[in-house]
């Protein structure tokens, strides 16, 4: 037999069995599709397709929803940057161009070198931060010879001295630091035959700690503000390297316990510490009612002087309870002198010093070095639905700036408050209750106690994320890190609108589609502690909240051992 003709019948009959197979399929096939359908799959089909319309909807729908939200973020994004664009412009546009004009440099002959050197370091400094500045040195008694400023800037002129007087023979030694417009002349002509700011210096220690190894610098101090360029936990010491020359009184008003021990405190450090006193108008009013013996004080017009204050303020003593830091502290929109807190109040959890012992803690502040406590500010920017692309005339100030907490309530609206929360544009959470609060760690003492957040100790950093009679289980408080920004928005579809209150001060309404945003503040309110930060804020849970206060135990009864 042919092996080939083998083959060939083989493929033949696989090809013939390949076609049966082809025509009984279709057969199967034609079979299938002309029976009828067996009960209830039509049914199953048309919910399973009526199912799969339904999600490709939800699907569509959050995408579009993703979409929007993107949107929304970055529409508050652009309106938040914009805002702190413009305030940056307004402050740009408050530095005068001529920061400040030293307008007389009397020297004393006998301290030529080193006084004019550390008075040209200032001045580059004044340079370097954009100042124009106009001024005369003499060198030396019998030469009065005009030093022109290397070339920082080109825009450095010398003046002619109006008076060139030299002072080898009177032996006055001072400089003189004017303002460059008008009204600010004229305030610091009439206010202030001062002086350069004391200098000092702040370093962190551990406890124990005696030489000077373990200290550190943490801040570096120019022309007297403090900012926290890196945040530091542990204690903080300040250390005075020039004497303390003025310093600013703030009370708390209708009190006559107040008046009494100010009125004293003025007199004290007037005739045996030879400082410069600055109190508030109504404080001057009423010193000068007492006696035309106060007439030495000083005080300032509006807040426009008071603003500028902080240049020449080395320290700040505050006379009331946790209410008088609080108004201390919201009356410096920038950086903030070193705050005395004497306890005239009734709880005092930040007034650590008795006013009864006023001139032992004042000689002892103003001689030596102190301990601090750097306390973290929120600031706290309002931005409203209406204006979405100008910013209102209550930004324009700049951002309102809290030590304690800035509160999001439902006021005097009888609905659940419905707040949308964004943590740096991620969200949070959406808060139906009573309200929000957040706080800052000096804060979590005061109105978040209350709504049950944590005691923090003030030097940690971080923000205190507090709601307010939350109407559901699960809402426990949070603690979220000091660099995030807040936003709190009112929704559309909220019942009512929300009412914000900064330090328990200066409600507004938020209307719907307003918001709140929110984050740490560059400037701190350096508080002087009476031992340390942790001491005191110890003393103040003790005996101000009275802390986990409970009978002790007695050694009668069951025991385990
Ligand atoms: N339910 C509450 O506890 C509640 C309600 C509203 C306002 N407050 C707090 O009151 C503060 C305003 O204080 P005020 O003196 O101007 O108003 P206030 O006269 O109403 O006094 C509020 C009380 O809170 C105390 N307090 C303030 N700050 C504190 C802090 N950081 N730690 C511990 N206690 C503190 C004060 O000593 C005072 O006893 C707000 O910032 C807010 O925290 C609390
Ligand atoms: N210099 C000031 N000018 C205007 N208002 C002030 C001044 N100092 C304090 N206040 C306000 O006076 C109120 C009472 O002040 P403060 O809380 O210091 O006293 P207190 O209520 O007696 O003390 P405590 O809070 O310890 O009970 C606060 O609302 C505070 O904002």
């Amino acid at each position: 037999m042919n092996p080939n003709s083998k083959g060939n019948t083989h493929s033949l009959a696989h090809e013939n069995s390949l076609i049966d197979l082809a025509a009984n399929s279709e057969k199967v096939v034609k079979e299938m599709v002309e029976r009828p359908l067996v009960d209830g799959i039509e049914d199953h089909l048309v919910e399973f397709s009526e199912a799969m319309r339904t999600v490709s909807k939800v699907l569509r729908r959050a995408a579009e929803g993703k979409a929007s939200a993107e949107a929304e973020a970055a529409e508050w994004k652009r309106k938040y940057e914009a805002e702190r664009e413009w305030n940056m412009h307004l402050e740009q546009k408050d530095k005068p161009i001529c920061v400040y004009l030293v307008y007389r440099f009397v020297w004393d002959c006998a301290c030529s070198t080193p006084q004019l050197h550390h008075w040209w370091i200032y001045m580059y400094r004044q340079i370097k931060e954009g100042a124009v500045v106009a001024g005369a040195a003499y060198s030396d008694a019998g030469n009065c010879i005009k030093q022109k400023v290397g070339d920082p800037k080109e825009n450095v002129e010398l003046m002619p001295e109006k008076s060139q007087r030299c002072c080898g023979e009177n032996g006055i030694c001072s400089l003189e630091v004017l303002q460059d417009s008008m009204e600010e002349e004229s305030y610091f002509n009439v206010h202030s035959k001062i002086t350069k700011k004391a200098s000092f210096k702040l370093q962190w220690c551990s406890r124990g700690d005696d030489d000077d190894q373990h200290k550190h610098d943490i801040v570096s101090f120019e022309k007297g503000h403090i900012t926290t360029a890196e945040r530091s936990s542990k204690q903080i010491s300040l250390k005075w390297e020039s004497p303390p020359q003025t310093v600013l009184i703030l009370t708390k008003p209708n009190s006559t316990s107040v008046k009494i021990i100010c009125s004293e405190m003025v007199r004290w450090l007037k005739e045996k510490r030879k400082l410069n006193i600055y109190v508030e108008p109504r404080v001057r009013n009423e010193l000068l009612t007492e006696s035309s013996y106060y007439n030495f004080t000083q005080s300032w017009n509006d807040d426009n002087e008071f603003w500028r204050l902080h240049e020449i303020i080395d320290l700040v003593v505050t006379l009331g309870g946790d209410g008088t830091v609080l108004w201390a502290a919201s009356k410096f929109k920038g950086p903030v002198p070193p705050i005395v807190p004497f306890s005239l109040g009734s709880l005092g959890f930040m007034t650590p010093f008795y006013s009864e012992h006023y001139k032992e803690c004042l000689k002892s502040i103003l001689q030596g070095g102190m301990s601090i406590t750097l306390r973290h500010r929120l600031q706290c920017h309002v931005i409203r639905e209406a204006t979405k692309s100008e910013f209102e005339n209550e930004n324009e100030s700049g951002p309102i700036l809290v030590l304690n907490e800035v509160t999001i309530d439902r006021g005097i609206s009888s609905f659940l408050t419905n707040l949308e929360c964004y943590c740096d544009n991620s969200f949070v959470t959406c808060v139906q209750g009573d309200g929000l609060i957040l706080s800052t760690t000096s804060g979590s003492t005061a109105y978040s106690l209350a709504a049950g957040g944590s005691m923090v100790h003030p030097q940690v950093p971080g923000i205190l994320f507090t709601p307010i009679c939350p109407h559901s289980l699960s809402f426990r408080p949070l603690i979220l890190p000091e660099h995030v920004t807040l936003r709190v928005q009112v929704p559309f579809n909220s019942r009512g609108h929300a009412w914000v209150s900064f330090d328990g001060k200066d409600r507004k309404q938020l209307a719907l589609g307003d918001a709140l945003v929110c984050n740490m503040a560059a400037w701190p309110v350096p508080t002087v502690c009476r031992t340390d930060s942790t001491s005191d804020f110890l003393n103040s849970i003790h005996d101000g909240l009275h802390w986990n206060l409970r009978k002790t135990q007695s050694f009668d009864g069951l025991r385990d051992i």
